[in-house]
């Protein structure tokens, strides 16, 4: 029995005319980590975006979250997209950057003291303290996942979306930053939806997977149901070969 935070009901997205999502039914666990999984161009970052309610779609996204709806209280996502401008070419800090994310008035009155001591403490929960004076187009890959990761955390969300946080992290801090995700989620109560290509990482730190095929979940439930079933290998290995779920810093990642 599948204790749900948000269930998906029929959900159908289009954008430019052509059908994204295609009648997607799924359930995000409530106080678990869910990795959608599937191949480039399936539409994993659409569904992030139709939860957030950045894309219009037809059918239903009903947060199971147990509040008194009739009191409009929208529920907390926290998102932290795949990257945060294509040409990343940010002219601010991450103290500027704070500052237009959680200000209310202009950057040009400059950055106010008790945005730098609360950019401190969030930056401190995910163990980036240090980037703070850093222009954010100097920023890594990791770092930034951090830096937004951080921001996605105010105020405390009930879901975090996170679109392919590891694309920009190397090898040596991906599994530090999984770690941290995972603290997230159980120290906090922090239901967690992760878009990864990253099998053997889904296998180790994600407890229900979603498995999306041209704009269709075609399987979910439990990693070590998901990710050893026909589907799966159908989309990921069609040649026959071997699907690696094995420790991602002994066996290597499996990207697809
Ligand atoms: N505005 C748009 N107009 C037309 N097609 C679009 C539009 N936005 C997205 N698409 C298409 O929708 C499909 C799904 O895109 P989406 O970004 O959701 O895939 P994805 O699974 O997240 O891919 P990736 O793993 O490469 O990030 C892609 O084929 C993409 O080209």
């Amino acid at each position: 029995m599948i204790d749900s935070l948000v269930t998906i009901d029929r959900l159908s997205v289009s954008r430019g005319g052509k059908r994204i999502l295609e009648n997607v039914s799924a359930h995000i666990q409530r106080g678990k980590v869910t990795a959608l999984i599937g191949l480039n161009g399936c539409g994993k970052s659409t569904l992030l975006r139709a939860i957030v309610r950045e894309y219009e779609y037809t059918g239903n996204i009903q947060f199971n979250c147990g509040h008194d709806h009739s009191r409009h209280r929208q529920e907390l996502v926290g998102y932290v997209p795949q990257k945060l401008l294509s040409d990343g070419r940010i002219p601010l800090t991450v103290r500027e950057l704070f500052a237009v994310c959680l200000q209310k008035r202009p950057l040009f009155f400059g950055v106010q003291k008790q945005t730098i001591d609360k950019a401190m403490v969030l930056l401190n929960r995910v163990g980036a303290r240090q980037l703070l004076d850093r222009p954010v187009a100097a920023l890594s890959g990791g770092e930034m996942q951090r830096v937004l990761l951080s921001l996605a955390l105010d105020p405390q969300p009930e879901l975090l979306l996170l679109d392919e946080p590891a694309a920009g992290i190397d090898f040596v801090d991906m599994k530090p930053f999984y770690q941290l995700i995972k603290k997230i989620n159980e120290e906090r109560k922090i239901s967690v939806l992760l878009v990864s290509h990253d099998i053997p990482t889904v296998s180790e730190f994600a407890d229900h997977v979603l498995c999306m095929k041209k704009g269709k979940i075609v399987r979910e439930g439990p990693p070590s149901e998901v990710l050893h079933s026909d589907e799966l290998s159908k989309i990921f290995a069609p040649d026959g070969s071997q699907i690696d779920c094995g420790d991602p810093l002994h066996t290597g990642c499996v990207h697809f």
